[in-house]
């Protein structure tokens, strides 16, 4: 089963597999969005089922709570967790100082606050998702529908005057409608390419009407789990200043690979 996995399945089953040995009975857990994040949600499903592990789910998206429902999660909302000992998520891209672009999947609203209401962020993630200055992948920003060619045209304004190297912006579609958030907002992508400075970006924006949030998470992420295709794993924490290495066997899961699809 495990050859009709790619590598980079692979690498994000493993980064998923091992971060979910994080979890532990009682906690109260951030479940994050993406296909990496949808590995994380079915391994936990696995350990509810088989271990009878026993935590509480916080979902970031419709489509996580979905899927953590599906897999036997007990789902609780954020007000009803209040704060939360861990959060496991995804990301678009990090950085040597494990800060992030995410919202790649749409859901870097909810994805933020549930990350900046927990003890500890630990992203998931391929080798693809490293970079050494954040921009490559384009920036979402999430604005209110209201007047948003408006808030686009303030930001590109804006962009003049920050250090980076692209200024376009598009609006994300779904087919031929704009993409909507979970909130109903609007998603504005930001080709950057090289975001020279990515904690002045980050307050610039959020200080624009009609911008909600945007997907830079800075100092936000405490741990970087690793995946590579081969089962490798690596785990990189930037409090601790530690690296740690591992290795996943993939045969112990082969269950989790009939049901693929974020
Ligand atoms: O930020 C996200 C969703 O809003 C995702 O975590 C990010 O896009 C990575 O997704 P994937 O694991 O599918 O590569």
């Amino acid at each position: 089963m495990t050859g009709e996995l790619s590598p980079i399945d692979k690498a994000k089953f493993v980064a998923a597999r091992r971060a979910a040995d994080f979890v532990e009975d009682g906690m109260r857990v951030g479940l994050g969005t993406g296909s990496t994040a949808a590995w994380l949600v079915r391994c936990l499903g696995e350990m509810v089922r088989q271990d009878g592990l026993k935590f509480k789910g916080v979902p970031t998206s419709t489509r996580t709570a979905e899927l953590a429902r599906d897999v036997g999660i007990e789902v609780i909302s954020l007000d009803e967790a209040r704060w939360l000992d861990l959060t496991i998520d995804g990301a678009d891209e990090f950085d040597g100082d494990l800060n992030l672009i995410k919202g790649g999947g749409g859901a870097l609203l909810q994805e933020k606050i549930v990350a900046t209401a927990s003890d500890r962020m630990v992203v998931i993630a391929d080798i693809g998702k490293q970079v050494e200055t954040l921009g490559a992948f384009p920036l979402p920003v999430e604005v209110i529908p209201f007047g948003w060619q408006t808030t686009q045209a303030l930001i590109e304004e804006t962009l003049i005057s920050m250090d980076v190297l692209g200024r376009d912006t598009t609006l994300r579609m779904n087919g031929e409608a704009p993409f909507v958030t979970d909130e109903g907002n609007y998603i504005l992508d930001l080709h950057l390419h090289r975001i020279g400075n990515a904690r002045q970006l980050a307050l610039v924006l959020n200080q624009m009407p009609g911008v909600v949030e945007n997907g830079l998470f800075i100092d936000i992420c405490d741990t970087v789990v690793l995946g590579f295709g081969d089962g490798r794993v690596e785990l990189r924490d930037i409090n601790e200043g530690t690296i740690e290495h591992d290795r996943l066997d993939f045969v112990e899961s082969e269950n989790l690979f009939t049901d693929l699809s974020d």
